[in-house]
């Protein structure tokens, strides 16, 4: 016990409707609930900010830091919720108090950590891509990541498999993702040496399958 076997990212733009503010895309967050239940033992859940965190975070407010921070409990706290309408046990897990030792301590209590993309008292933001990575690399995890594509898009198509740094179709970014989206995802797993898989965590069955362990979307396999 303790140790994780399976790390996912709930992307935002997976778990929210990005283009509209505090939107959670409640039909998807369900539909996922209902995908991880076999998976319980051992998994480690991130999810990112979509048009919560990312929202909040891209306004120029003295409240920034404050409403940011909030906005991310907000959508972690409905995300806990529709799993314990499924029985499923999720555990807060901030980015800001983010270490190894509390994540494996609430394993140990038989509970999923539900860690999320966060900022700090300073206004530097924590990504859950980063959180996601540095958890995969830890326990030679293959990180999952749920998104609201098919996969990795080059030139209109999805791509099975990148091995190596590949120049990546500019597709529309939104106004205010602050953590670089697809492309800096991309570069940090390359840089970081692992295993991942990116994927339409809003198509049914997709997560199910992705925590079975087969392969859709994109996979991105480093040789070691
Ligand atoms: N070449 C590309 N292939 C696939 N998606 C791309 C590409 N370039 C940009 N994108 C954009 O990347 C987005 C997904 O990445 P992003 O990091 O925004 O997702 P996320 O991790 O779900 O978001 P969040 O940071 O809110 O958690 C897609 O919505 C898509 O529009
Ligand atoms: C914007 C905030 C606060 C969270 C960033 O996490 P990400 O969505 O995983 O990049």
């Amino acid at each position: 016990m303790g140790k994780p076997n399976r790390v996912i990212k709930l992307g935002g733009s997976a778990i929210t409707c990005k283009a509209v503010p505090y939107c959670a895309d409640l039909p998807v967050i369900r539909q996922i609930a209902g995908e991880i239940k076999d998976f319980v033992d051992g998994l480690v859940i991130v999810h990112g900010g979509g048009s919560f965190g990312h929202f909040e975070a891209g306004r120029n407010v003295p409240v920034r830091v404050s409403l940011t921070s909030a906005s991310m409990e907000e959508l972690n706290t409905i995300l806990i919720r529709e799993m314990a309408v499924r029985g499923i046990k999720g555990f807060p897990l901030p980015g800001r108090f983010f270490d190894l030792e509390r994540l494996e301590r609430i394993l140990d209590h038989g509970m999923v950590p539900v860690v999320f993309g966060d900022i700090k008292e300073d206004g530097t933001i924590i990504s859950g891509d980063d959180l996601t990575i540095s958890i995969a690399r830890e326990y030679s995890l293959t990180a999952l990541f749920a998104t609201d594509v098919d996969g990795i898009l080059v030139n209109g198509q999805v791509i099975p498999e990148l091995n190596e740094p590949h120049s990546l179709t500019n597709l529309p970014s939104l106004s205010y993702d602050l953590t670089g989206g697809m492309r800096e995802k991309v570069r940090k797993i390359l840089q970081n040496n692992i295993n991942a898989m990116i994927f339409n965590g809003k198509k049914r069955g997709n997560v199910f399958n992705a925590l079975k362990g087969e392969r859709i979307g994109t996979l991105i396999k480093v040789s070691r």
